[in-house]
Protein backbone atom coordinates (compact mmCIF):
# COMPACT_ATOMS: atom_id res chain seq x y z
CA UNK A 1 0.00 0.00 0.00
CA UNK A 2 1.06 3.44 -0.53
CA UNK A 3 2.15 5.09 2.50
CA UNK A 4 2.04 8.68 2.37
CA UNK A 5 -1.19 9.71 3.59
CA UNK A 6 -2.35 12.35 5.79
CA UNK A 7 -4.65 10.15 7.58
CA UNK A 8 -4.93 6.22 7.86
CA UNK A 9 -8.16 4.92 8.78
CA UNK A 10 -7.93 1.65 10.64
CA UNK A 11 -11.13 -0.16 11.35
CA UNK A 12 -10.20 -2.22 14.89
CA UNK A 13 -11.84 -5.74 13.79
CA UNK A 14 -9.84 -7.87 15.65
CA UNK A 15 -11.07 -9.56 19.31
CA UNK A 16 -12.80 -12.86 20.32
CA UNK A 17 -16.84 -10.77 19.76
CA UNK A 18 -17.04 -13.50 22.70
CA UNK A 19 -20.43 -11.44 24.38
CA UNK A 20 -21.81 -11.06 20.89
CA UNK A 21 -21.19 -15.10 19.93
CA UNK A 22 -20.53 -14.27 16.42
CA UNK A 23 -18.50 -11.98 14.72
CA UNK A 24 -19.02 -8.20 14.82
CA UNK A 25 -17.28 -7.36 11.54
CA UNK A 26 -19.91 -9.54 10.07
CA UNK A 27 -23.28 -8.45 11.62
CA UNK A 28 -25.41 -6.82 9.32
CA UNK A 29 -25.55 -2.99 9.25
CA UNK A 30 -28.21 -3.06 6.46
CA UNK A 31 -28.69 -5.62 3.89
CA UNK A 32 -26.01 -4.96 1.67
CA UNK A 33 -23.00 -3.66 4.50
CA UNK A 34 -22.00 -5.68 7.44
CA UNK A 35 -20.45 -3.68 9.79
CA UNK A 36 -17.29 -3.70 8.63
CA UNK A 37 -18.22 -2.01 5.34
CA UNK A 38 -20.07 0.32 7.33
CA UNK A 39 -16.59 1.47 9.56
CA UNK A 40 -15.14 1.71 6.49
CA UNK A 41 -17.46 3.77 5.05
CA UNK A 42 -17.41 5.62 8.00
CA UNK A 43 -13.49 6.52 7.89
CA UNK A 44 -13.44 7.72 4.42
CA UNK A 45 -16.35 10.29 5.38
CA UNK A 46 -14.57 11.44 8.21
CA UNK A 47 -11.75 12.37 5.71
CA UNK A 48 -9.42 9.05 6.14
CA UNK A 49 -7.29 9.16 2.87
CA UNK A 50 -6.75 5.05 2.88
CA UNK A 51 -8.67 2.32 4.86
CA UNK A 52 -7.05 -0.64 6.26
CA UNK A 53 -8.56 -3.41 8.31
CA UNK A 54 -6.36 -4.45 11.75
CA UNK A 55 -7.47 -7.99 12.62
CA UNK A 56 -5.87 -10.82 15.30
CA UNK A 57 -2.46 -12.28 15.23
CA UNK A 58 -1.61 -15.02 13.11
CA UNK A 59 -4.69 -14.14 11.06
CA UNK A 60 -4.03 -14.83 7.30
CA UNK A 61 -4.38 -11.23 5.34
CA UNK A 62 -6.60 -11.60 2.39
CA UNK A 63 -5.22 -7.93 0.88
CA UNK A 64 -2.58 -5.45 1.50
CA UNK A 65 -5.16 -3.34 3.43
CA UNK A 66 -5.34 -5.81 6.15
CA UNK A 67 -3.17 -5.57 9.08
CA UNK A 68 -2.66 -8.84 11.20
CA UNK A 69 -1.62 -7.82 14.72
CA UNK A 70 2.00 -8.40 15.76
CA UNK A 71 1.44 -8.94 19.20
CA UNK A 72 -1.24 -11.24 20.76
CA UNK A 73 -3.93 -10.93 23.44
CA UNK A 74 -3.15 -7.03 23.59
CA UNK A 75 -6.85 -6.29 22.59
CA UNK A 76 -7.42 -2.83 20.76
CA UNK A 77 -3.95 -1.49 21.34
CA UNK A 78 -2.09 -4.42 19.39
CA UNK A 79 -3.92 -3.45 16.46
CA UNK A 80 -2.80 0.33 17.21
CA UNK A 81 0.87 -0.72 17.70
CA UNK A 82 1.03 -3.10 14.74
CA UNK A 83 -0.84 -0.47 12.71
CA UNK A 84 2.28 2.08 14.16
CA UNK A 85 4.50 -0.23 13.17
CA UNK A 86 3.05 -0.92 9.31
CA UNK A 87 2.25 2.18 8.23
CA UNK A 88 4.86 4.49 9.81
CA UNK A 89 4.55 7.13 6.76
CA UNK A 90 1.41 9.34 7.87
CA UNK A 91 0.88 12.22 9.72
CA UNK A 92 -1.59 10.42 11.90
CA UNK A 93 -4.29 7.61 12.39
CA UNK A 94 -7.86 7.26 12.96
CA UNK A 95 -8.47 4.17 15.08
CA UNK A 96 -12.34 3.22 14.41
CA UNK A 97 -13.59 -0.01 16.19
CA UNK A 98 -16.12 -1.96 15.24
CA UNK A 99 -18.96 -1.97 16.91
CA UNK A 100 -20.24 1.52 16.85
CA UNK A 101 -23.50 1.29 14.16
CA UNK A 102 -24.68 4.32 15.40
CA UNK A 103 -22.27 6.89 14.67
CA UNK A 104 -22.04 9.76 12.05
CA UNK A 105 -19.26 10.47 9.96
CA UNK A 106 -19.39 14.26 11.36
CA UNK A 107 -18.46 12.89 14.79
CA UNK A 108 -15.91 10.61 13.94
CA UNK A 109 -14.19 14.02 11.52
CA UNK A 110 -14.81 15.85 14.74
CA UNK A 111 -12.16 14.05 16.34
CA UNK A 112 -9.96 14.05 13.68
CA UNK A 113 -10.13 17.55 13.02
CA UNK A 114 -9.55 18.68 16.91
CA UNK A 115 -6.16 16.04 16.65
CA UNK A 116 -4.80 17.40 13.45
CA UNK A 117 -5.07 20.96 14.90
CA UNK A 118 -4.16 20.44 18.11
CA UNK A 119 -0.96 17.42 17.42
CA UNK A 120 -3.19 15.48 20.18
CA UNK A 121 -4.43 12.34 20.46
CA UNK A 122 -8.40 13.08 20.43
CA UNK A 123 -11.33 11.06 21.51
CA UNK A 124 -14.75 11.71 23.20
CA UNK A 125 -14.74 11.88 26.77
CA UNK A 126 -14.07 8.81 28.83
CA UNK A 127 -15.01 7.03 25.79
CA UNK A 128 -11.22 5.82 24.36
CA UNK A 129 -12.08 4.78 21.04
CA UNK A 130 -12.40 5.97 18.38
CA UNK A 131 -9.46 8.02 18.70
CA UNK A 132 -7.12 10.62 16.68
CA UNK A 133 -3.69 9.35 16.79
CA UNK A 134 -0.86 11.36 15.58
CA UNK A 135 1.87 10.57 14.43
CA UNK A 136 4.89 12.94 15.77
CA UNK A 137 8.04 12.54 18.41
CA UNK A 138 5.87 11.84 21.43
CA UNK A 139 4.02 8.76 20.13
CA UNK A 140 7.48 7.77 18.70
CA UNK A 141 8.57 7.47 21.78
CA UNK A 142 5.55 6.07 23.31
CA UNK A 143 5.22 3.04 20.64
CA UNK A 144 9.38 2.35 20.91
CA UNK A 145 8.66 2.12 25.30
CA UNK A 146 5.72 -0.09 24.56
CA UNK A 147 7.82 -2.45 22.16
CA UNK A 148 10.43 -2.53 24.58
CA UNK A 149 7.94 -3.24 27.21
CA UNK A 150 6.34 -6.09 25.07
CA UNK A 151 9.56 -7.48 24.26
CA UNK A 152 10.29 -7.67 28.05
CA UNK A 153 6.87 -9.43 28.66
CA UNK A 154 8.18 -12.06 25.76
CA UNK A 155 11.51 -12.43 27.49
CA UNK A 156 10.44 -12.80 31.06
CA UNK A 157 7.31 -14.04 30.45
CA UNK A 158 5.29 -11.63 32.47
CA UNK A 159 2.51 -9.75 30.42
CA UNK A 160 2.16 -6.41 31.37
CA UNK A 161 -1.43 -5.80 32.56
CA UNK A 162 -1.07 -2.17 32.68
CA UNK A 163 -1.11 -2.30 28.80
CA UNK A 164 -4.11 -0.33 28.00
CA UNK A 165 -5.58 2.73 25.43
CA UNK A 166 -6.26 4.58 28.61
CA UNK A 167 -2.50 4.10 29.93
CA UNK A 168 -1.51 5.27 26.87
CA UNK A 169 -3.35 8.30 26.80
CA UNK A 170 -1.93 9.25 30.15
CA UNK A 171 1.60 9.26 28.36
CA UNK A 172 0.96 11.60 25.47
CA UNK A 173 -0.82 15.13 25.16
CA UNK A 174 -4.46 13.84 24.24
CA UNK A 175 -7.74 16.52 24.28
CA UNK A 176 -10.73 14.94 25.26
CA UNK A 177 -14.11 16.57 23.38
CA UNK A 178 -17.13 17.04 25.79
CA UNK A 179 -19.82 15.02 23.49
CA UNK A 180 -22.55 16.49 22.93
CA UNK A 181 -26.05 14.91 25.13
CA UNK A 182 -27.39 14.37 21.24
CA UNK A 183 -24.43 12.81 20.06
CA UNK A 184 -24.55 10.52 23.21
CA UNK A 185 -26.10 7.60 21.25
CA UNK A 186 -23.45 7.77 18.30
CA UNK A 187 -21.13 6.07 20.67
CA UNK A 188 -23.48 3.27 21.73
CA UNK A 189 -20.81 0.27 21.65
CA UNK A 190 -22.32 -3.23 20.58
CA UNK A 191 -21.24 -5.86 22.56
CA UNK A 192 -24.03 -8.50 23.35
CA UNK A 193 -27.25 -9.40 21.07
CA UNK A 194 -29.44 -7.34 23.51
CA UNK A 195 -27.37 -4.23 22.66
CA UNK A 196 -26.96 -5.02 18.96
CA UNK A 197 -31.12 -5.57 18.71
CA UNK A 198 -31.46 -2.04 20.85
CA UNK A 199 -29.40 -0.29 18.31
CA UNK A 200 -31.19 -1.85 15.07
CA UNK A 201 -34.43 -0.07 16.97
CA UNK A 202 -32.77 3.07 17.12
CA UNK A 203 -31.49 2.51 13.65
CA UNK A 204 -35.15 1.90 12.25
CA UNK A 205 -36.40 4.95 14.07
CA UNK A 206 -33.70 6.97 12.36
CA UNK A 207 -34.84 5.65 8.77
CA UNK A 208 -38.27 6.75 9.37
N1 LIG B 1 -6.78 -5.69 15.87
C1 LIG B 1 -7.40 -6.04 17.01
N2 LIG B 1 -8.62 -5.54 17.31
C2 LIG B 1 -9.20 -5.93 18.46
C3 LIG B 1 -8.60 -6.86 19.35
N3 LIG B 1 -9.45 -7.05 20.41
C4 LIG B 1 -10.51 -6.28 20.19
N4 LIG B 1 -10.38 -5.59 19.00
C5 LIG B 1 -11.33 -4.63 18.44
O1 LIG B 1 -11.42 -3.57 19.38
C6 LIG B 1 -12.77 -3.16 19.56
C7 LIG B 1 -13.20 -3.34 21.00
O2 LIG B 1 -13.13 -4.71 21.30
P1 LIG B 1 -13.83 -5.33 22.59
O3 LIG B 1 -15.29 -5.13 22.51
O4 LIG B 1 -13.14 -4.80 23.79
O5 LIG B 1 -13.44 -6.86 22.49
P2 LIG B 1 -14.02 -7.99 21.52
O6 LIG B 1 -12.97 -9.04 21.45
O7 LIG B 1 -14.46 -7.39 20.23
O8 LIG B 1 -15.30 -8.56 22.25
P3 LIG B 1 -15.39 -9.52 23.54
O9 LIG B 1 -14.75 -10.83 23.19
O10 LIG B 1 -16.86 -9.66 23.78
O11 LIG B 1 -14.67 -8.79 24.66
C8 LIG B 1 -13.59 -3.97 18.57
O12 LIG B 1 -13.74 -3.19 17.41
C9 LIG B 1 -12.73 -5.19 18.30
O13 LIG B 1 -12.96 -5.70 17.00
C10 LIG B 1 -7.33 -7.40 19.01
O14 LIG B 1 -6.73 -8.22 19.71
N5 LIG B 1 -6.78 -6.94 17.83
Amino acid sequence: MSTNNACLGVVLAGGLSSRMGQNKAELPRTTEQNMLAYSSALLQDAGASQIVHSINFQSAPTSSEQFADNFENLGPLGGIATTFLKAPHVNGYLFLPVDLPLLTPACLAKIRQVGELSKTACHYDDHFLPLYLPRNAMTELFFSQLLARLQNGLTTGKKDKSLSIKQMLKQIPNTAIALEAKHKQQLFNCNTPEQWREANEQMTIRVS
